[in-house]
């Protein structure tokens, strides 16, 4: 049964905790950039590894504190991920995140997860996530690939030329919505490639 439900937050409105800076820290920390560069992240550990330092440079809203976590790093935060290298700590980290009523990601623990990373495919305003439901990461990674392969940079062209045509259109809710809808129609006709 897959009942995930996916939403897009944006992140450099919400505090993100990133607690642990090695292998699956650096991971974490550079799709979420990738995706979003102004996240706001801290990122909390013990030791910080040095494609960690790389990224968090780059990174205007990337704050980097070397320390073993402490629930105090909890405060403010809107959202969790661990990621050392000790599993009871990461239990912790997740337990007491969950007394905070925070959504927390324990990166090799589906188990402790409130909601999984997803492979991520931006095409300009088109962003399009992928989840395994937690089955099959590399599937999700490979995906990822072939749909930033195979879908045209001009297709953000379509949002905006969309876009425009809406903005041009006067009368009700429902007349906008028949309007768009006619329009669009094509998109999905059988046989018909956009
Ligand atoms: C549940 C989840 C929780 C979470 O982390 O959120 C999770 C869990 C685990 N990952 C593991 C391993 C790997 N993860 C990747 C890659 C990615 N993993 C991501 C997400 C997720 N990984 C969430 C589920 C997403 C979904 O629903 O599909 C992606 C999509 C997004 C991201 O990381 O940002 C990113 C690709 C991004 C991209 O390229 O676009 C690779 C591939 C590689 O690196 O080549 C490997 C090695 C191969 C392998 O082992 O499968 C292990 C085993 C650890 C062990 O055995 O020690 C666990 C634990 C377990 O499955 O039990
Ligand atoms: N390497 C991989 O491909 C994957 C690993 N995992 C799991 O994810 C976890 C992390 O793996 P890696 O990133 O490879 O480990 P790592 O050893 O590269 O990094 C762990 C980080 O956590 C920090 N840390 C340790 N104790 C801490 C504490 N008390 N407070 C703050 N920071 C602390 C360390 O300084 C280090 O930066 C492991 O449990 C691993 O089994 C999960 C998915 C894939």
């Amino acid at each position: 049964m897959n009942e995930l439900f996916p939403i897009f937050l944006k992140v450099s409105q919400l505090n993100v905790l990133l607690v642990g800076a090695g292998l699956v820290g650096f991971e974490k920390l550079s799709f979420m950039l990738k995706s979003s560069p102004h996240a706001h992240v801290t990122v909390v550990s013990k030791e910080i590894s040095d494609p960690v330092k790389e990224l968090a440079q780059h990174a205007k809203n990337v704050t980097l504190i070397v320390d073993d976590y402490d629930e105090k790093y909890l405060g403010g935060k809107h959202i969790v991920i661990a990621a050392t290298n000790f599993p009871e700590i990461n239990k912790q980290i997740h337990h007491e995140a969950k007394e905070r009523y925070l959504l927390v990601n324990v990166a090799d623990t589906p188990q402790y997860c409130d909601f999984y990373l997803g492979g991520i495919v931006t095409k300009g305003n088109l962003k399009i996530a992928i989840s395994t439901n937690g089955k099959s990461p590399t599937t999700a990674k490979r995906l990822r690939q072939l749909l930033e392969e195979v879908l045209p940079e001009e297709i953000n062209d379509l949002l905006d030329n969309l876009n425009a045509y809406r903005d041009t259109l006067k009368g009700d809710f429902e007349y906008k919505v028949k309007a768009m809808n006619d329009i669009t129609e094509i998109l999905v006709e059988k046989g018909k490639v956009i």
